[in-house]
């Protein structure tokens, strides 16, 4: 079972070192801290907190890379692999890839201005991967509460887990792809935000499909609980955003959470140690990989 001192003895630097990788990235590119928090839900949803997500595809093997919510779309891997380099310098074979992902992004919320907290660790590392579970378990942003719910429940994550977890969009960025329904056709949605969000996003497929928006109109590279009162104002950018708050049982939550971010830090927090409880390889199962994109 994962605990919060396993490498107090076997690798007393390894929480420093991944700490001032952090830093050094998200200081030099601010958007890179969101994109690392991303990396460990998208690991964690499929086969557990187990470096899955990270493994590269090869002409033998197929990986979680180029499933629909991670292709053209997850980012930092260059990040993470110069954490563990800097780690595998001081304790060699000791830190799990998987651990150095949480680790990683717990240091990117407190770096742009987010809660801290104790991780939880001592996960190893799959060698193996599941495309079909990146494409079945991680929510499209079409999804509506119904279905939100379902995913994260599957995982043994609460509507409230949910809902708190999803405060992640206060930081980081969104594709025109994955918000042109949404601006265009649909009405939960402020029209003045939405005439501002066609400006960068055209309305046909096909054109302009990777431009970029921020998930949090006001502060993109600040985590606080703006995101809420974004959804309060019919400002959230993605459909299954503004599905938290659309006159369904989750309002009151979003409510509360826009009004007092000291609540939402508290359930952030727990959330989070929740979802890297999911499923880890412990014990003798899996390994400590040498390098995060293969397995030994
Ligand atoms: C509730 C269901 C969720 C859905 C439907 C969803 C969907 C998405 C989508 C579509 C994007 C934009 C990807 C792109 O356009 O390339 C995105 C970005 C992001 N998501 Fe989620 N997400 C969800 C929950 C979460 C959770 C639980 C976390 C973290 C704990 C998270 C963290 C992020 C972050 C930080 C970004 C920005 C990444 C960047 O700028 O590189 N999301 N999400
Ligand atoms: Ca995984």
């Amino acid at each position: 079972q994962l605990s919060t001192g396993f490498y107090s003895s076997s690798c007393p630097g390894a929480l420093g070192a991944v700490a001032s990788v952090v830093q050094s990235a998200v200081a030099k590119e601010p958007r890179m801290g969101a994109s690392i928090l991303r990396l460990f839900f998208h690991d964690c949803f499929v086969q557990g907190c187990d470096g899955s997500l990270l493994l590269d595809d090869t002409p033998s093997f197929q990986g979680e890379k180029t499933a629909m919510p991670n292709n053209g779309s997850v980012r930092g891997f260059e990040v993470i692999d110069a954490i563990k380099v800097a780690v595998e310098n001081i304790c060699p074979g000791v830190v799990s890839c998987a651990d150095v992902l949480a680790i990683a992004a717990r240091d990117s919320v407190v770096a742009l201005g987010g809660p801290n907290w104790a991780v939880k660790v001592g996960r190893r590392d799959s060698t193996t991967a599941s495309f079909s579970g990146a494409n079945n378990n991680i929510p499209p942003p079409t999804s509506g509460l119904a279905n939100l719910t379902s995913l994260f429940a599957a995982q043994g994550l609460s509507q409230k887990d949910m809902v708190a977890l999803s405060g992640s969009h206060t930081i980081g960025q969104a594709r025109c792809t994955n918000f042109r329904a949404h601006i265009y056709n649909e009405t939960d949605i402020d029209s003045g935000f939405a005439g501002t969000r066609q400006s960068g996003c055209p309305p046909n497929s096909g054109s302009g499909d990777n431009n970029l928006a921020p998930l949090d109109l006001q502060t993109p590279i600040a985590f606080e609980n703006n995101y809420y009162k974004n959804l309060v104002a019919k400002k959230g950018l993605l459909h299954s955003d503004q599905e938290l708050f659309n006159g369904g049982a989750t309002d009151p939550l979003v409510q509360y959470y826009a009004s007092s971010q000291s609540a939402f830090f508290a359930d952030f927090v727990a959330g989070m140690i929740k979802m890297g409880d999911i499923s880890p390889l412990i014990g003798n199962n899996g390994e400590i990989r040498k390098n995060c994109r293969k397995s030994n």
